[in-house]
């Protein structure tokens, strides 16, 4: 359950809001070919339609659940169906979000399912799936509000309402019974695992049951006995009874600490000389149970930890230079975040618009992305995954699968090179001069094209070149006035 279950890389990327129709799109047209291992989709069951007098159609609705039928904004299970198959058949995995923590938080009665399911969140009651009061842990949960109100009392975390939204009861085997039906439903359409929401607010014992009760992956895409990969939301950022590591004996978990120090670091509040070690020495989970990306979709908006320090496509030189460095360095399975854009309101520190949903038309339906002549999406959809520098490393990480990194140079501050085994080469600089050294890349002599400042197209370089002598070294030149202080050779950028 640590496993992938893909040979294509070691990339996933959240398609954040995306309709299932555009993902099968995007497999086949660009995922697949250029060396993404997955994507995680946004929850494909059934939530609310949250329509208030400001807040209307928010992300977050598809984080209060009212059934596990496979309909939603992004397309019904037919539709789910044919991006799963078309996915698997260019080698892309699907990871579908998991909401299995709690159902919707209270809403006026009437209010409909996005699938046209009823539901009552007064008394508990979700006849979509079915659940009923006695489903709920509101007879396990000792705070005064029902809400959870003390980070630090353990049982609070696990059986209170997270912000308010009605707890299920993973403790008994009803509901168990209803959550594996759910996930195993999606695994024999033929998922390759899944990322689950919210689990520091479920018990391990709990999870532990549900997981172990997964079936196989579908043997049409899978080899028999495959178990489907399992990253664990868990925000852990110290100081809390519940902890990471309690949860790493599941599956992966998401290492939360890893976007906030590398953010803190290309802002210049730590200097790169201090990465050389970055992953366990750092304190962060082992580099085989961990889940690393630079922003998500829930911090890129403020939220769950690392506040000011988190990078997004808002500051995208450190932006590229931060994922550049992540997807470069060996720790951890990696996720890229893929966003859209939306009209900031900062007050006094908050950002009042960090609800707004996904691009959509006068009815809210979700607007397909579009792309421009060079590939980049237009209008508000982000696609970060699109950016060259982003692209480039994907396939930068699937080269270098298997090496370590090894012949670490810094200059004692913020210019920072090292190698992966004899298969990749990557330097930063991050200083406000230029960076001019002659360094070991420990790759075969031979002309090499800098895939972060343009391609290798008909046998020769659209940016900057590299020439490698016999013993390995080359020189190096990264100038403040280019776009990008990046610079990445490997074993298929050779000309
Ligand atoms: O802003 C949000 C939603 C945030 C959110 C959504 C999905 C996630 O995966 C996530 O990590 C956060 N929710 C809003 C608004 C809201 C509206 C209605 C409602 O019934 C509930 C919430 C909010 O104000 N949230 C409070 C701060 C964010 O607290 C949330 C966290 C969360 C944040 C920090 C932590 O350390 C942590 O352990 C959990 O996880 C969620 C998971 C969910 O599945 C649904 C949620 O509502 C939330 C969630 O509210
Ligand atoms: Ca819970």
């Amino acid at each position: 359950q640590w496993d992938s279950n893909s040979d294509n890389g070691e990339v996933i990327v959240h398609l954040f809001e995306w309709k299932w129709a555009d993902i099968a799109a995007e497999c086949e047209n660009f995922l697949g070919p250029k060396g993404f291992a997955g994507v995680q989709t946004s929850p494909p069951n059934e939530y609310v339609v949250a329509m208030q007098d400001v807040v209307k159609r928010p992300w977050w609705e598809r984080y209060q659940p009212v059934s596990y039928k496979i309909v939603s904004r992004s397309g019904d299970e037919n539709a789910f169906k044919d991006m799963v198959q078309r996915c698997n058949a260019v080698g892309v995995r699907i990871y579908p979000d998991a909401v299995i923590n709690h159902m919707t938080g209270g809403w006026p009665s009437g209010t409909p399912g996005v699938g046209g399911s009823s539901f009552d969140s007064g008394s508990e009651d979700y006849p979509g799936v079915p659940f009923s009061g006695f489903d709920f842990n509101d007879g396990n949960c000792n705070s005064g509000s029902g809400s959870i109100e003390n980070y630090q009392d353990a049982n609070q975390v696990r059986n209170c309402k997270l912000s308010g939204l009605n707890d299920l009861n993973q403790g008994t085997e009803y509901v168990r019974s209803m959550i594996m039906g759910y996930m195993n439903h999606l695994i024999d359409i033929g998922v390759a695992g899944f990322r689950v929401d919210a689990c520091k607010h479920m018990w391990p014992g709990d999870l532990d049951v549900i997981f172990n009760g997964l079936n196989d992956l579908n043997t049409n895409y899978f080899p028999a006995g495959s178990r489907p990969m399992i990253f664990q939301e868990v925000i852990d950022q110290g100081g809390e009874p519940v902890t990471a590591s309690q949860y790493t004996g599941l599956g992966r978990v998401t290492e939360f600490k890893y976007g906030l120090s590398l953010g803190s670091a290309f802002r210049g509040n730590n200097k790169l000389t201090y990465l050389s070690n970055f992953g366990e020495g750092w304190g962060f989970l082992p580099r085989a149970y961990s889940l690393v990306f630079v922003d998500n979709h829930d911090n890129q908006r403020g939220h769950g930890g690392g506040g000011d320090q988190i990078l997004t496509f808002r500051t995208p030189r450190w932006y590229k230079m931060a994922t550049a460095f992540t997807l470069g360095w060996p720790y951890g399975y990696t996720r890229i975040m893929s966003s859209y854009n939306w009209p900031q309101d900062i007050q006094n520190g908050h950002d009042n618009n960090d609800w707004i949903g996904p691009p959509h038309d006068s009815n809210y339906n979700i607007i397909s992305p579009t792309f421009g002549a060079d590939g980049a999406c237009q209008g508000d959809w982000v696609c970060e995954h699109r950016w060259r520098q982003i692209t480039n490393m994907v396939m930068f990480r699937k080269v270098v699968h298997g090496t370590d990194s090894n012949d670490w140079w810094d200059n004692g501050n913020n210019q920072i090179a090292f190698c992966r085994g004899n298969k990749g080469f990557l330097a930063i600089n991050n200083e406000s001069y230029d960076l001019k050294q002659t360094l070991q890349t420990c790759l075969p002599a031979g002309t090499y094209c800098d895939v972060i400042s343009g391609n290798v197209s008909g046998g020769s370089c659209t940016g900057k070149s590299v020439t490698v002598g016999s013993d390995g070294t080359a020189y190096i030149e990264i100038l403040t006035s280019e776009d990008d202080g990046v610079l990445a050779i490997h074993a298929q950028s050779k000309v």
